[in-house]
């Protein structure tokens, strides 16, 4: 068992926006296409990352749909999210609420039940061996049809004691939060936690509909939000936490360079933000990299990357464990920067 507080820690946080597909580095991504006699279309590890060059959400998604092709029993799930655990710890993540993708998987014959039980497998081992509390959030892909979703709903009804809420991801526009509405009423009448993506590429209306329509509880990326004054009043004074991406903005191309992105704005605005990694295999950095990166890209202080760190813990889904939830804050508080 890991102390619970080490003060040569960084500082102590929970990452709430990350995709555990998106967490594959090239090397495993190798040594799984061995293990399971899957041809890759690229040479090596360089040759792989010479196409990490993403023009928008779009371009990006294809790669990451395309690399899954490696993931095909439990243990290769095991070994992506032990993978994950072992580097979100030692960058200070203390709580992960994880996403994972059923539908990319289903579609390529590889059953929900394999990809709940690997992952499982090291998520329920995860406090022991690496000092990192969990929750799994099954995401349904929106530019799929709202049957399909529906489908993986009823697939995961055997697995919901392990899955603490859904999700909405994959390509944005044009396929709006409200196209999901039965699923997400279905969800919450199963006792689902609901977070949606939501003004990432989308328009600020996307981000409107996910709360009136879906019910959603937290939105991940949102920053479209600023575009909108009266969307931005809203969010804070109902304190809807937004999970932002700062590299993953970048590289996707959503803001131009990290100079630019909004996220001071935002904070000085009142909004509850968190910074998140998304996927992290490739964009450049897990969660404790964004923070350095915004720490000195954007010239953020103490107090506010402690802000950060505090709103992770309060937008967290641990109103089951309030008690750890305060250890967690009271871990922030006592943080002392090198
Ligand atoms: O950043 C993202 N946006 C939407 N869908 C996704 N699926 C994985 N990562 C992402
Ligand atoms: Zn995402």
């Amino acid at each position: 068992m890991k102390p619970p507080y080490d003060a040569a820690m960084p500082l102590p946080k929970a990452e709430l926006h990350l995709h555990i597909e998106g967490t594959l580095e090239p090397e495993l991504a190798f040594a799984l296409a061995a293990r399971n006699g899957v041809e890759l279309s690229y040479a090596d590890t360089e040759e792989l990352r010479e196409a990490y060059r993403f023009e928008d959400l779009q371009s990006f998604l294809n790669l990451y749909y395309e690399l899954m092709a490696v993931l095909r029993t439990e243990r290769d799930f095991e070994d992506l999210a032990n993978a994950y655990l072992a580097r979100a710890a030692a960058q200070g993540v203390r709580h992960a609420e994880i996403f994972f993708d059923p539908q990319a998987h289903v579609a390529r014959g590889v059953g929900i039940g394999t990809v709940v039980d690997g992952l499982w497998r090291a998520l329920g081992r995860s406090e022991e061996n690496h000092g990192v509390s969990t929750r799994l959030i099954m995401c349904f892909l929106r530019d799929r049809s709202a049957e399909s979703a529906m489908e993986t709903l009823d697939a995961a009804r055997p697995h919901l004691d392990r899955i603490a809420g859904v999700g909405l991801d994959s390509a944005e526009v044009g396929h709006p939060p409200v196209k999901f509405r039965e699923v997400y009423g279905a969800a919450a009448a199963l006792g689902l936690r609901r977070v949606a993506h939501a003004g990432e590429e989308g328009p600020p209306e996307y981000i409107t509909e996910a709360l009136d329509v879906l019910g959603a509880e937290r939105i991940d990326h949102g920053l479209r939000c600023m575009e909108d004054p009266a969307l931005v009043d809203r969010l804070v004074r109902d304190r809807v936490p937004l999970t932002l991406c700062p590299l993953s903005n970048v590289r996707l191309r959503t803001v131009d360079v990290l100079a630019d992105h909004p996220l001071p704005a935002m904070l000085d605005a009142g909004l509850l933000c968190t910074v998140n990694s998304d996927d992290p295999a490739y964009f450049g950095g897990y969660v404790g990299d964004n923070f350095d990166a915004v720490r000195s890209a954007l010239g953020l202080d103490e107090d506010r990357l402690r802000e950060l760190a505090r709103n992770s813990f309060l937008a967290s889904f641990l109103e089951d464990d309030e008690e750890r939830r305060a250890r967690y804050l009271a871990e922030v508080e006592a943080y002392e920067f090198p």
